[in-house]
């Protein structure tokens, strides 16, 4: 299908998004910072069960974006709707609560704190049971229902195993699933996972795309994939948008939308240098976003 360029907006395939309910509904988000306007009436949608991707280069607006859904910045203009409901004046954990979890760039976790603690600690601010300041005395061991809770999680992502280990012994594609595990305790409706493959080798990627579809397959959460790794997202997303200076120019299912011209030159144009010119490690990297997306191949100039 030839995408089509809407005039003003964004290219559209305008192939049918999923039918499921939508759990996100962003309209209009608007995002300025002191002299430069880092989203411009950013509009999104996803619905139950879809994989989504969010891409872009450098500096496009993905991050804020990912933060003005959030919460964690407010926007300056647009809104949000989380599963039906409002959100748009809601703090993050409020947020959180109507089903919105996520996952960090930068692993953020406790290097002596065990695997099964991470995911205790997500069950208690999940059930919001006011048993934290007995934890800060020593108090507020996990109960049976809790470890059971914690352990059904971590069986899920092959984990189990590992439930007794210090963060610190684990690989980071491990580290990268315990992150996932601690935003799956909120039982999240939308996850958002921000560069989950980021400093992982190709076969790391691909179990970590393997175990996200598996347990996505069981319990029904829809994600949404801020990427990198566009190898990743055209293997693991059904439906993509394209940011480009804080405009959203592309949107639809991922292979048209990485084969269309406007987002080639947008985003992979990046990419368009002689191969002379490259280093070992940005050789390597090149051929990561080599996508073979029907003739959406990127052009490498000898
Ligand atoms: N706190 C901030 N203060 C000022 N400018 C900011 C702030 N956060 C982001 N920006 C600017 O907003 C724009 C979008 O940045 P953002 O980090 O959202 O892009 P990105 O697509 O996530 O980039 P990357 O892929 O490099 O992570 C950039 O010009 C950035 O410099």
């Amino acid at each position: 299908m030839t995408p089509t360029v809407a005039t003003g907006g964004p290219v559209s395939t305008g192939s049918p998004v999923s039918t499921g309910a939508p759990v996100l509904r962003a309209s209009g988000i608007t995002k300025k910072f002191a002299g430069i306007t880092a989203l411009h009436d950013v509009s999104m949608q996803i619905n139950e069960g879809e994989r989504v991707g969010l891409i872009g280069p450098n500096g496009a607006g993905k991050t804020t974006f990912f933060n003005c859904l959030l919460g964690v910045i407010p926007t300056n203009g647009g809104t949000v709707e989380i599963a039906g409901t409002d959100a748009t004046r809601l703090p993050l954990h409020k947020r959180a609560k109507l089903g919105l979890g996520r996952t960090f760039q930068r692993i953020e976790l406790f290097p002596d704190c065990t695997v099964r603690d991470h995911l205790f600690i997500a069950e208690r601010v999940r059930r919001g049971s006011g048993r934290l300041w007995k934890d800060v005395i020593g108090r507020g061991g996990p109960s049976k229902e809790e470890l059971a809770r914690c352990d059904e999680v971590l069986e899920l992502l092959g984990l189990g195993g590992l439930a007794e280990e210090p963060i610190e012994r684990l690989s980071l594609g491990q580290g990268r699933l315990v992150e996932v595990g601690r935003a799956l305790m909120t039982e999240p409706k939308l996850l958002l996972l921000d560069e989950p493959s980021s400093g992982l080798d190709r076969p790391e990627v691909a179990a970590l795309a393997k175990t996200l579809e598996d347990v996505q397959a069981e319990q029904g959460f829809s994600i949404l994939l801020v990427e990198h790794d566009v190898e990743l997202v055209s293997n693991f997303t059904t439906r993509s948008y394209v940011l480009d200076f804080g405009r959203l120019i592309a949107e639809g299912p991922t292979r048209e939308i990485l084969a269309s011209d406007v987002v080639r030159a947008a985003y992979l144009g990046d990419f368009e240098v002689a191969e002379s010119e490259l280093d070992e490690s940005e050789l390597a990297e090149l051929h990561d976003l080599e996508v073979d997306a029907g003739d959406a191949d990127v052009e490498v100039a000898k």
